[in-house]
C-alpha cells in the first residue's frame, strides 16, 4: 500500500513505516503525565507488564464494546486526526482507529513474539513515549523444520532471527500493515539495555542480542541515538509507554447483552 504522506518512511521497502518526531516533546510530556496520573483501577495487570484499554474492551468473539476514547487523544495532542492524516486508515472500516492499547514497559519488560490477529483491520500504528526500544519482526519456520524450540501460541515454531528490526525513538510512530501484519509476528525482548554494535561506516549497526541489523538506523532523528548507531553503544531502557492504535472491525451497537 503506497500512500503519499508515508512515502519515504518505509523501512527497507517493506510494509512497515517509521515516522520520527510524530509528537513534540511537550505533547509527550503531557501524555506521560496523563498516564501516570490515571487512577489505579484503569490499569490491567498482566504477568509481566501493565496496560490500559482505551476505546473499550473486546469480547472473546472480537466484538468491541465501545467506550469513548480519552478526550485528550482527540484534542491535545490530536492523535486521531494526525493518524488519519497519514492516510494509512483510509480503507479501514471506520476510517480511523477506534481502539488504543496503552502498554507500560519497565526496563527488562517486553512482549513475546505474537500476531495481532483478525479482530483488527490489518493496520497497526504504535506511538512510543518515554524511552526507545527495539521492535523485532519475525516469521514462522517452515513446516519441515522440526527443531523443537520456541513454539508460538499457535504451536507453530517462530524463527528467532528477526526478518527486520526497527529502533523506535521516543515520540516516534511505527506502522505495520499488509504482509507484515498478516503473516509475521512482532515482539520486544525482555532486556534492560540494548547493545548496539557499530557497522564501522557503511554497514548497518547490529543488535548484540540478535546479531542482526537495525534496519531504520539512517532514519533516526535524535543526535545521541544516531551517534550510538554510528559508533556503537549501550542504550539503557527507561519506562516506556506505547499507544497501539487500531481499528476494531466489529463494534457492538447500542446496548448489547454479552454472555461471556
Ligand atoms: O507496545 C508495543 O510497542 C507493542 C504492543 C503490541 O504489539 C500489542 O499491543 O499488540
Ligand atoms: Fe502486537
Amino acid at each position: 500500500m503506497s500512500i503519499p504522506p508515508l512515502q519515504g518512511h518505509s523501512v527497507s521497502g517493506r510494509s512497515v513505516y517509521y515516522v520520527p518526531e510524530f509528537l513534540t516533546p511537550d505533547e509527550e510530556t503531557y501524555l506521560i503525565r496523563k498516564i501516570v496520573e490515571s487512577p489505579h483501577h484503569n490499569w490491567k495487570r498482566l504477568a509481566n507488564r501493565r496496560l490500559q484499554l482505551w476505546g473499550g474492551e473486546l469480547t472473546p468473539r472480537n466484538l468491541l464494546l465501545p467506550q469513548p476514547l480519552p478526550g485528550f487523544v482527540e484534542s491535545y495532542p490530536p492523535l486521531i486526526q494526525r493518524l488519519r492524516d497519514t492516510g494509512i486508515f483510509q480503507y479501514s472500516p471506520h476510517g480511523q482507529p477506534n481502539h488504543i492499547i496503552m502498554n507500560e514497559y519497565l526496563p527488562g519488560q517486553g512482549i513475546m513474539p505474537h500476531e495481532d490477529g483478525p479482530a483488527y483491520h490489518p493496520v497497526v500504528a504504535t506511538i512510543s513515549l518515554g524511552s526507545h526500544t527495539i521492535f523485532h519482526y519475525y516469521k514462522y519456520k517452515n513446516e519441515e523444520d522440526t527443531s523443537p524450540d520456541h513454539p508460538s501460541a499457535t504451536g507453530r515454531v517462530v524463527d528467532q532471527r528477526p526478518v527486520m528490526s526497527v529502533f523506535l525513538e521516543p515520540r516516534s510512530l511505527i506502522i505495520s500493515t499488509d504482509e507484515m501484519y498478516t503473516s509475521h509476528l512482532h515482539g520486544i525482548e525482555e532486556i534492560e539495555e540494548d547493545i548496539v554494535i557499530s557497522g564501522n561506516g557503511n554497514q548497518p549497526p547490529t543488535i548484540a542480542s540478535k546479531g542482526t541489523p537495525i534496519d531504520n538506523w539512517e532514519m533516526l532523528k535524535d543526535e545521541e541515538m544516531k551517534e550510538s548507531m554510528r559508533l556503537g553503544g549501550v542504550l539503557k531502557r527507561a519506562p516506556r509507554y506505547s499507544l497501539t492504535c487500531r481499528d476494531v472491525q466489529r463494534v457492538a451497537k447500542g446496548k448489547t447483552l454479552v454472555l461471556r
